[in-house]
């Protein structure tokens, strides 16, 4: 059910996670909450003071004493009334008294809070835009300790108030282009005088900034999905074990020991990342294998970045160069379009380092592997040698920079509507370059640029949408 057809009604939800906690929250906020607080706590609360207060059943049994805070709107979370019951973190407990909440609030028609409710009247009420009320779930949802960081900002308005500050400057443009749409005699020299052109430029820049910045971001809090591959033994295994520096897929010199997908979470530099190591590619008459092996198909078929291993010791055997030469051009088939591919070069330990650098370059000149002109990753999974350089380079090649202002969270629809407003500021540069502007199709692309910058803050947003956000929070937030 959509939450928004009923965003009037008075809502309650524990607003603690699931499980035992020290202290845990059941939180109510409607329009009009005065009637339930009196009928709950026996008496009115000053707002927003924590009052020390005995909640019982309704057969006046005891449930908990804890606290109790009510925050009159529009001063509160929601900017609705707000009341706040904080009593001791047992499920049962907060079962009793939610339960008790709900009947008492029946008259009032109090019913339990969809998922995401409470932000969402946040929105709907101006307390937070669409960007922020994200942020209040991506802060949530936060992995790492840099992704928090930039969650927190989004949702203190860093995004927000730089998309607000572009949104505004393209209004400005808007209505001076619009105005001359009426007086066709003079709009040239007008627009000409009114150096638009110059001002289109210098959004395009700024919006080039923001977008960059919110790149990362979206890198950030979606995290890169990393997939091992390459021909059985060459030490994919051995990689996923020294990247998550635990033991945790099985290493034998046997071929086609990993037969199924291995996946791990782990961080490099504060970015999420999802390590998922696959059953060595090869033709096999073995079933297990063989759906191990087309299992790793799929994997490189939804991965951001593939690490494709080469076995050093292996290199000069023609079986092994033939089969390297199918899989490279099957990985090239198979990994979607914009994904990464680092070739990384693995036993570097049974090599003096000249020997392997040459071995690596020869080959990949063999193979025609644009690889051929580049450094290429040396690796030892058995001695670490390498390892550090290899994850520095995943970052980057994934397009990881740590910006020095700091990243905002984002989220994909961000880095979307960014790139749309960005596509239609270089349209209008490019109409504004012709001799004869057509003014009409100008004044279109700028609106829909401004429209682009408005949804990120959710000036302009389909229910649909909302709902899509919202449902995805979790209950009581
Ligand atoms: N106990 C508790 N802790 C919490 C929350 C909560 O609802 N309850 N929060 C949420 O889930 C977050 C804090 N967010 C909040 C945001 C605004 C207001 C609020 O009362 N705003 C008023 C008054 C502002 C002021 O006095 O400066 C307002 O906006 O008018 C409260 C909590 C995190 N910690
Ligand atoms: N000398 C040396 N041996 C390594 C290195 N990395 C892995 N090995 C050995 O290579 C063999 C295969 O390693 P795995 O990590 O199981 O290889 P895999 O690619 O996962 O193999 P499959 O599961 O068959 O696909 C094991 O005997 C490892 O000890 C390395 O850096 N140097």
């Amino acid at each position: 059910m959509n939450p928004l057809a009923r965003q009037s009604d008075p809502i309650a939800a524990v607003a603690t996670a699931p499980g035992r906690g020290a202290v845990g929250i059941v939180r109510a906020s409607g329009q009009d909450l005065s009637a339930l607080v009196r009928a709950l706590c026996g008496r009115a609360l000053e707002p927003r003071h924590a009052t020390l207060l005995t909640f019982r059943d309704a057969q006046n049994g005891i449930i908990d004493t804890g606290l109790a805070l009510y925050f009159p709107a529009p001063h509160s979370y929601t900017g609705e009334d707000v009341l706040e019951l904080q009593v001791h973190g047992g499920p049962v407990v907060l079962h009793l008294l939610l339960g008790r909440l709900l009947a008492l609030g029946r008259a009032i028609g109090l019913r339990a809070a969809e998922p995401g409710e409470f932000t969402q009247r946040a929105f709907l009420n101006g307390k937070l835009d669409l960007a922020q009320a994200e942020a209040v779930a991506d802060l949530i949802d936060a992995t790492t300790e840099t992704a928090a960081r930039g969650a927190g900002r989004a949702l203190a308005g860093e995004l927000s108030n730089r998309v607000h500050a572009l949104a505004e400057a393209l209004r400005e443009l808007r209505a001076l282009v619009e105005a001359t749409l009426d007086f066709p005699e003079e709009d040239i020299d007008f627009i000409r005088a009114a150096g638009v052109a110059a001002r289109v430029q210098a959004l395009e820049a700024q919006v080039a900034e923001v977008l960059a910045r919110t790149r990362q971001g979206a890198l950030l809090r979606e995290g890169i999905r990393v997939v091992l591959a390459g021909q059985p033994n060459v030490g994919k295994s051995s990689l996923l074990n020294a990247l998550a520096g635990a033991e945790l897929a099985i290493v034998t010199d046997v071929p086609g020991t990993t037969r199924d997908r291995v996946s791990q979470a782990i961080q490099i530099g504060g970015v999420p990342l999802h390590i998922v190591d696959t059953a060595g590619l090869r033709e096999t008459s073995d079933t297990v294998e063989s759906i191990g092996v087309a299992r790793s198909w799929d994997a490189i078929a939804e991965a951001d970045a593939v690490l494709f291993l080469h076995d050093l010791t292996r290199l000069e055997s023609p079986a092994y160069a033939q089969a390297e030469a199918q899989i490279a051009q099957a990985v090239a088939g198979h990994a979607p379009r914009g994904a990464t591919l680092l070739h990384v070069w693995n036993k570097s330990d049974a090599l003096d380092e000249a020997e392997a650098r040459k071995r690596c370059r020869d080959f990949a000149a063999a193979q025609a592997w644009d690889e051929a002109a580049q450094p290429g990753l040396l690796l030892s999974t058995r001695t670490q040698a390498g390892l550090d350089d290899l994850r520095q380079a995943l970052l980057a090649a994934c397009g990881w920079q740590a910006l020095p202002e700091g990243v905002f969270l984002a989220r994909t629809r961000h880095v979307q509507a960014l790139a749309g407003c960005a596509e239609h500021l270089q349209t209008a540069r490019r109409l504004l370059g012709a001799s004869c502007p057509a003014l009409d199709l100008l004044a279109e692309e700028l609106r829909l640029a401004h429209q682009d910058l408005m949804a990120i803050t959710g000036e302009v947003t389909a229910d649909a949408l909302l709902g899509d956000i919202f449902g995805r929070f979790c209950i009581g937030k």
